[in-house]
């Protein structure tokens, strides 16, 4: 495992540790894994199952797509998909930062495969739309997506399963929060962010919406978590083969402010272009938000000075009402920017 130098980056967690039969070394996971959502909500996660040749694929499938020209991508434009987002969405379209510029990436939507006769499209369910995809890229490209969602969709449900063992409650927990859950693949595309101007960002400074976020980085680097405490920003610097998870106000509000999502953003001040993988991993969206078992009390994360304020809210509400809000407002910014 990699030392770490700088004490305030997130924890490197070997995730196989979960579906070993040694119950010390699985309890002493789950021990780390609460402490790091009690903490930042962040860590890495070595040994998770997803293969390097899986990564690797997503990765070149990713800057195959980014790389085709603009008119090709923009075959692929989701703009009239919403609000299930599905494919291309060009540089600028969202500002996660109020009073920065819109961001400078661009990025494109998968959600759950799913043929456009199936009964929760025709239903119109909540993040249900068939996937766009980029025909001149062919049927290989496809498959590497929808096999790569399949997986990591998959993680991102044992990932919860430790997280309920963390908050003293059963594995199977969020299992019925999890049936048909609301998931989006987001594949990103980071140019080097334009120096000169202190307002730009790949993606700026925000807290994730949903419950849990995973997240595949290639090399370049540019992830940071802030120290909300000092203002202080860290690293997340790319570990080969890891992947980044964080937790989202959903699981924040959830747990009564017993798990945190934390702010970050990336600026990619390298020379070279940036790829990443993340799912948002959502739950179904139809399920009721209450207060977890046990986090009745809440938690005061009083020496959270910096990053947007947080609300503490406890009335029921709907997964996807709590998720719409947070992402109209976020592409409403840019609607309102003015140079
Ligand atoms: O690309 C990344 O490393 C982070 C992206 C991110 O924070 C997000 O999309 O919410
Ligand atoms: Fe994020």
């Amino acid at each position: 495992m990699a030392v770490k130098e700088d004490q305030a980056a997130p924890p490197v967690l070997d995730f196989s540790s979960f579906w070993s039969g040694d119950s010390e070394k699985r309890a002493a996971l789950i021990n780390a894994l609460r402490k790091a959502c009690e903490d930042k909500g962040f860590f890495q996660l070595v040994n998770h199952g997803i293969s390097d040749s899986l990564q690797r694929s997503i990765i070149q499938a990713s800057k195959d797509f980014f790389a085709l020209p603009l008119e090709e991508k923009l075959k692929c434009d989701g703009a009239k998909s919403k609000p299930s987002r599905r494919g291309y969405e060009v540089l600028g379209a969202q500002m996660l930062e109020p009073g920065s510029k819109p961001e400078h990436k661009e990025s494109f939507y998968v959600g759950e495969d799913l043929p456009a006769d199936h009964p929760r499209i025709l239903r119109g369910d909540y993040n249900c739309s068939p996937n766009i995809y980029p025909e001149v890229l062919g049927e290989q490209w496809k498959a590497v997506t929808a096999q790569y969602y399949r997986e990591v969709v998959a993680l991102g449900m044992d990932v919860m399963r430790s997280l309920a063992l963390g908050l003293g409650l059963p594995e199977s927990w969020f299992d019925d929060f999890m049936t048909e859950p609301s998931c989006t693949l987001r594949l990103l595309h980071y140019p080097p962010t334009p120096r000169g101007c202190d307002k730009e960002r790949g993606v700026g400074a925000h807290r994730d919406f949903g419950c849990i976020t995973l997240l595949l980085q290639d090399s370049v680097g540019g992830l940071q978590v802030q120290d909300e405490t000092t203002g202080r920003w860290h690293d997340v610097t790319p570990i080969p083969g890891a992947l980044v998870v964080n937790l989202g106000n959903l699981m924040m509000r959830w747990s009564n402010h017993h798990y945190t999502s934390n702010t970050h953003r990336v600026l990619n001040f390298a020379e070279q272009d940036r790829t990443s993988i993340v799912l948002f991993f959502n739950g179904n969206p139809e399920h009721i938000l209450g207060v977890l078992p046990g986090c009745e009390q809440h938690r005061q994360n009083q020496h959270k000075k910096y990053g947007p304020p947080m609300e503490v809210v406890v009335e029921p509400v709907k997964v996807r009402e709590f998720l719409n809000q947070q992402y109209l407002a976020s592409y409403n910014r840019v609607q309102e920017y003015k140079v």
